[in-house]
């Protein structure tokens, strides 16, 4: 058996320009099933750059993005990846406010993958149970009926990663999720992630150390658009390059943290 057998998800040499600047320069990155992989670095390091490049949005100039083993998805449209099993999520949550939270969890179980289905058809138990279940996860169950719109900023987060449960993705890629979060919801998210992490494949893209170092395992560090350091927390906290390139800049950020 190839050692290769449990990538999900592969970029290599990948490199992105902008205009003739390169925001991403010969980028490798593995990512293994079932991985928790944090993805960190200084402002402008290339890590929403590349997480762009994985969902279709931004196509590299040069390199190669494979999923599932062998699928080349370095060409493929934006949809045509989502609907693969990779799924996006942004910062600002593009839940639906005026209608309840199970609404929004069904339209997204209906809409699997990005093939749009309305409200009308009347649920299956099965698809009944698969919203509560999912409610569950994401410790809303009590919520169900409320307006989404009314959720905390915390639960809105929450919603909107079970919403992309519900379309199955393989693959979740993830900005800066615990951004202006307490520090309760964040510890609560880092649980989930976990969590989904059981059965599916993440990468996250993290700003907050304190809430890196609490939940990852293995960390990717970037800087100017190239692989600076792969390893542990402890490794990475331990590498003299890194704490030059990142973590001295970072440490104001990391206190600002509790003021999020
Ligand atoms: N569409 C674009 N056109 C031109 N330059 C861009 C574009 N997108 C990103 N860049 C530049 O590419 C570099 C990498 O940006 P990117 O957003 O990937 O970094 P990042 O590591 O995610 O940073 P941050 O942590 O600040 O979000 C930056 O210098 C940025 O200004």
């Amino acid at each position: 058996m190839s050692k290769n057998q449990s990538v999900i998800l592969q970029c290599e040499a990948v490199t992105v320009e902008f205009d003739g600047f390169k925001a991403v320069q010969g980028m490798d990155l593995a990512l293994q099933q079932g991985e928790l992989r944090f993805l960190i670095g200084p402002n402008g390091a290339g890590k929403t750059t590349i997480l762009d490049v994985i969902c279709g949005k931004v196509k590299p100039s040069s390199g190669k993005v494979t999923f599932q083993g062998a699928v080349d998805i370095t060409r493929r449209k934006e949809h045509q990846i989502a609907e693969m099993g990779i799924g996006r999520k942004f910062q600002a949550p593009s839940i639906f406010p005026t209608l309840t939270v199970f609404e929004n969890l069904e339209i997204a179980m209906r809409q699997r993958r990005g093939v749009f289905a309305t409200l009308v058809a009347k649920l299956k138990p099965e698809e009944q149970e698969r919203i509560e279940a999912q409610l569950k996860m994401i410790g809303l169950q009590d919520k169900a009926q409320w307006r989404a719109g009314g959720l905390s900023h915390g639960e809105k987060q929450w919603l909107e990663i079970g919403m992309m449960l519900l379309q199955e993705p393989e693959v979740l890629l993830l900005d800066e999720p615990v951004a202006g979060m307490t520090d309760k919801e964040t510890d609560k998210t880092g649980e989930l992630l976990h969590e989904i992490a059981r059965r599916r494949s993440i990468v996250v893209v993290e700003h907050d150390m304190e809430f890196v170092r609490n939940f990852a395992s293995k960390v990717t560090v970037m800087h100017e658009g190239k692989l600076l350091k792969e390893g542990s927390m402890d490794e990475i906290q331990g590498d003299d390059r890194v704490a030059e390139v990142y973590l001295g800049k970072r440490r104001d950020a990391d206190v600002s943290r509790s003021t999020a």
